[in-house]
């Protein structure tokens, strides 16, 4: 058995600022820790206060984050570990770089889509980004005057504003259980 069999993957919960891919990938975090995986959330906000400290939002600086965040997911999960990431990663060559690292080891990857619209995040407006976008104090919000291009193919497609958060938690659960991974 290899190193992935060993029940190891990453999920990459992909979606608009204030979409609820933190808030799903911690709840989602809880089940796997009550069932006994061995759970990490790779959170946006901290990778960048670190990992990737200096970075900006330019395309090429977003690519950058999510390569490095890919690497360090890749390598968690070749050890066993369920490594969720709420990371935006708005460009599909991007992601698409980081499945292939993934395909390539062997290790287990998931792509979500939590497709909340711009209108439901921008009321949610967590951060006050949307608010601060309109006021125009900042540019290149993602989904406002940034591009997200949206996954053609997710391996799951959530609607989480039409549901509950636990909801959207059991759907990512049931199709990483479908897969052998939870
Ligand atoms: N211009 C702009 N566009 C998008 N997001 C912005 C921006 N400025 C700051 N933020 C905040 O930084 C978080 C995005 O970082 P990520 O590392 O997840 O994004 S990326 O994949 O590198 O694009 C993101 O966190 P989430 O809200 O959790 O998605 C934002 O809160
Ligand atoms: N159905 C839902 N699913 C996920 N989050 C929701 C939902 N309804 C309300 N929320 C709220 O929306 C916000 C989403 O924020 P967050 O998870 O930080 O988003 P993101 O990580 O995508 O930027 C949280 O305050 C969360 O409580």
């Amino acid at each position: 058995m290899t190193e992935a069999g060993r029940g190891g993957g990453t999920v990459w919960l992909t979606g608009l600022p204030s979409a609820g891919k933190t808030t799903i990938a911690h709840a989602l975090a809880a089940r796997l820790a009550e069932a006994g995986r061995r759970t990490e959330v790779l959170d946006g906000d901290e990778i960048r206060e670190f990992l990737s400290a200096g970075l900006g939002f330019s395309r090429e600086d977003r690519h950058t984050n999510v390569q490095r965040i890919g690497f360090v997911a890749e390598l968690l999960a070749s050890h066993g570990v369920t490594v969720l990431v709420p990371v935006i990663a708005p460009y599909a060559d991007s992601r698409e770089a980081v499945r292939k690292r993934h395909e390539r080891a062997g290790t287990p990857y998931v792509e979500v889509h939590v497709a909340t619209p711009v209108e439901v995040c921008s009321e949610r407006d967590v951060k006050g980004l949307y608010a601060r976008q309109a006021a125009g104090e900042i540019s290149g919000l993602t989904g406002v005057d940034d591009p997200y291009e949206a996954p053609a193919d997710p391996d799951l497609r959530i609607a989480a504003h039409e549901q509950g958060v636990a909801e959207s938690a059991a759907a990512v659960h049931t199709l990483l259980t479908e897969r052998g991974l939870a």
